[in-house]
């Protein structure tokens, strides 16, 4: 006898009648039919693994001994490798990231940073015998490793670095010291209590000179025993907002010696005798950051989508109020100001995840061309991976906020899984560069583009004018050159603000201090210009069938719209919008918000994203959202006993007390 499958009947009347092929969007999501068959087979050998499940939730564990369980999972992941039905570096990008692997570990993998930073640092910043030195060992776990690069006092000022690493032409060694308090390592993750190696960025001395923060490769702990080296100095750094089994440490230097051959040598040496040899850029040395604000992006989008699809389901389940007097109580998914928080971020899931596509291949091929000695694609790459990563981060933790609020009371707990989702994408707001701190990247590449006629593909648009009238048009097509006229007009004026702080007599640093606020907002419009060309070129370009380009080109409207709603001031200066413009969007707006809501479920269903990765009784697929809800309470360890022992040591003597 077959068992009858729970279906919430809310949930699958949305799902009747779907005018698109779901699976056609899944595979376009994955990147083709063969990839989503790969990934499925990749989710069920690593879910089907009894081992991997929790035998209580986390949030009951203290902190050491979550720490210890997820490291047991991970392990038990990394022995899985080899056997697993994807490739290798396919299994291990699934499971360092949002997606696979949050449903294994579900506060950050304590052996991420060792595939995250740790050996794409070797592989970006070591010659061929330092790479034939340690990444086998690497790749086969003998070593484990992190990337230890900010400070107590300092992250975001790299040249503020105080860790020194002192070249001694005598031994043939580096000294490496931690001259002050504030230059103990701080933050790396796993350095904690996993990592045994690690990449140390450091000051580099040489004969008496200093030459700017260099990578060295550094043990930190005894192979066998795990006990730190002499003279280092490590721990981890307590709990966090999030990601609390990702064992952020501290570490300190009294004078450890290492040999000459651990600085990572690829872009510049330190020759026997203690000459430097110069990189061909002195920026290589942050190749491995560049690596991770790539990785990010995409990151982010896959949190996004969790979110998204929790929520969207929650408020297909959900009934609440009274829409038309007297009838039954609404789907919260029905009031349009539902709607109005859920939709745009189901919308920027995709036009995220295209942008991010395409930084990806960007990524690749300026690497290519660098590893011939070609730099003439770095200063886009890193404009465009500092812009993607610090737009997508900070809406996406804007948007994961909105989808929790629009889960009510319920989206509170935390077995809703918001606060891990948001604990992780408001992480990335912060680390590989503070958003601001990008920001001003992305500004200042703006302002030298626009100022000396020269820039690579993503900044074009800002040397060549814009011909024709400078009419709006409000076809997908026509919204582009919106944003595009935004954008050079943002940073015309944020130029022109330079200008006038230097007429006031400001040095070049005040004046560009001062106009901070014009120079962020110019660099934000760069950013989402090319989300929103990614979003809409990738469609045209696709070979998508009609129903399916039908709701991803209504999402696409719907998103680059909301964007114009949002920051409708930008559009009025610097885009010729007239009121009559922005009314006419505004009710285009409100259309599509009814015209995709009843496809709202099919749309997150065509994530295909499973129960275990969701992590979320709200979200689930069959829609049991009380039953689940009810279930997780009765893990609490306080509903062991109808009465706590708390009650005789501390309650019963107050209610006896007669205060
Ligand atoms: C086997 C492999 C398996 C692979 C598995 C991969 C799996 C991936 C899957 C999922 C991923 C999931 C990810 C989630 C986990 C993430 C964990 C995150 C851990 C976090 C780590 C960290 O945070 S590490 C520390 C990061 N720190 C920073 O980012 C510091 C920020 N600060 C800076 O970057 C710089 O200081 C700053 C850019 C602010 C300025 O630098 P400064 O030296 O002061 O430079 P300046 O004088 O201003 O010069 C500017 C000049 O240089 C150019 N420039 C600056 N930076 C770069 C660069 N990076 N590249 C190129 N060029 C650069 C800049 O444009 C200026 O140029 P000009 O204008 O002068 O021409
Ligand atoms: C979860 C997590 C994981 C991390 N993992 C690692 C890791 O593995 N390895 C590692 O080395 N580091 C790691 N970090 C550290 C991270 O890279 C830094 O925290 C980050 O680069 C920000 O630096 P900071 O903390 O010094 O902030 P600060 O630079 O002190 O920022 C404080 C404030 O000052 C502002 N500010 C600073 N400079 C400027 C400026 N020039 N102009 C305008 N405003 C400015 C910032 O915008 C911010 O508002 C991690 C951090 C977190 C949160």
């Amino acid at each position: 006898m077959t068992k009858e499958i729970y279906e919430n009947p809310d949930l699958k009347k949305e799902r009747q009648n779907c005018p698109f092929n779901k699976e056609e969007i899944t595979n376009f999501l994955d990147g083709g039919k063969e990839k989503t068959t790969e990934r499925r087979q990749l989710e069920t050998y690593i879910l089907s693994d009894e081992q991997l499940k929790d035998a209580v939730p986390m949030e009951y564990l203290s902190h050491a001994d979550k720490y210890a369980e997820e490291l047991r999972k991970s392990c038990l992941l990394m022995h899985k490798l080899a056997d697993s039905p994807a490739g290798q570096v396919q299994t291990l990008r699934a499971l360092m990231g949002a997606g696979l692997g949050s449903a294994i570990l579900k506060e950050g993998n304590p052996i991420a940073l060792h595939y995250v930073m740790f050996i794409p640092a070797l592989m970006g910043q070591g010659t061929v015998e330092q790479q034939a030195k340690w990444l086998e060992k690497a790749y086969n776990l003998n070593i484990i490793g992190t990337y230890a690069q900010t400070e107590l006092g300092h992250g975001t000022f790299l040249r503020g670095l105080e860790t020194k690493a002192t070249y001694d032409p005598v031994t043939k060694e580096f000294v490496l010291e931690s001259p002050s308090l504030t230059a103990y390592k701080w933050w790396p993750g796993s350095l904690g209590k996993t990592a045994n190696y690690a990449v140390v960025m450091a000051q580099l001395y040489t004969k008496g000179k200093c030459e700017g923060i260099h990578p060295f490769m550094v043990q930190l702990r005894d192979e066998e025993t795990h006990e730190p080296l002499p003279g280092i100095l490590v721990g981890e750094i307590g709990p966090k907002l999030g990601m609390n089994t990702n064992d952020n440490g501290y570490l300190g230097f009294d004078k450890v010696r290492i040999p000459r051959e651990q600085l990572l040598m690829k872009h510049s040496q330190v020759l026997e005798d203690g000459t430097y040899v110069k990189p061909t850029n002195s920026k290589l040395s942050y190749g491995t950051m560049v690596f991770v604000r790539v990785v990010v992006c995409q990151d982010v989008t896959v949190n996004l989508r969790k979110a998204v699809t929790i929520a969207t389901r929650y408020s297909c389940v959900r009934r609440q109020s009274e829409l038309k007097p007297g009838d039954r109580e609404p789907q919260v998914m029905d009031y349009q100001a539902q709607q109005h928080k859920l939709l745009p971020p189901l919308a920027a899931t995709f036009g995220f995840q295209l942008a991010a596509d395409h930084l990806w291949n960007l990524y690749n091929t300026a690497n290519n061309s660098m590893e011939q000695g070609d730099m003439e694609l770095l200063p886009d790459l890193h404009g465009l991976s500092c812009a993607l990563k610090a737009l997508c981060s900070s809406e996406a933790a804007n948007f994961v906020e909105t989808c929790r609020q629009s889960c009510g009371g319920h989206g509170y707990m935390s077995c809703s899984n918001f606060p891990r989702i948001y604990g992780q994408v408001t992480a990335a707001i912060t680390y590989e560069g503070e958003n601001t701190v990008l920001w001003l990247q992305v500004a200042r590449y703006l302002v030298k583009t626009r100022k000396e006629k020269s820039g690579g593909l993503s900044v074009k648009y800002l040397i060549d004018e814009e011909k024709g009238p400078r009419t709006v048009d409000t076809t997908p097509e026509g919204i582009v050159k919106l944003y595009r006229r935004v954008a050079v007009g943002l940073v015309d004026i944020a130029i022109a603000e330079l200008e006038n702080n230097s007429r006031k007599g400001y040095a070049p640093h005040d004046a560009w201090n001062h106009a901070a606020v014009h120079l962020i907002k110019a660099a934000q419009a760069h950013a989402r210009l090319f989300v929103v060309e990614s979003f809409v070129d990738s469609l045209k370009g696709s070979r998508l069938s009609a129903p399916v380009r039908a709701i991803l080109s209504q999402l696409c409207e719907l998103f680059i719209i909301y964007w114009i709603l949002d920051r409708s001031g930008d559009f009025f200066l610097c885009a010729n919008l007239k009121k009559e413009d922005l009314l006419q969007l505004n009710s285009k707006y409100v259309q599509l918000l009814a015209a995709i809501r009843p496809q709202a479920v099919n749309i997150v269903d065509s994530f295909d994203l499973r129960d275990e990765i969701l992590g979320s009784p709200l979200g689930c697929w069959d829609g049991n959202v009380y039953q689940r809800l009810f279930d997780e309470a009765a893990k609490s360890p306080l509903n062991q006993k109808n009465v706590h022992e708390s009650f005789h040591k501390y309650l019963k003597p107050l209610l006896k007390s007669n205060l």
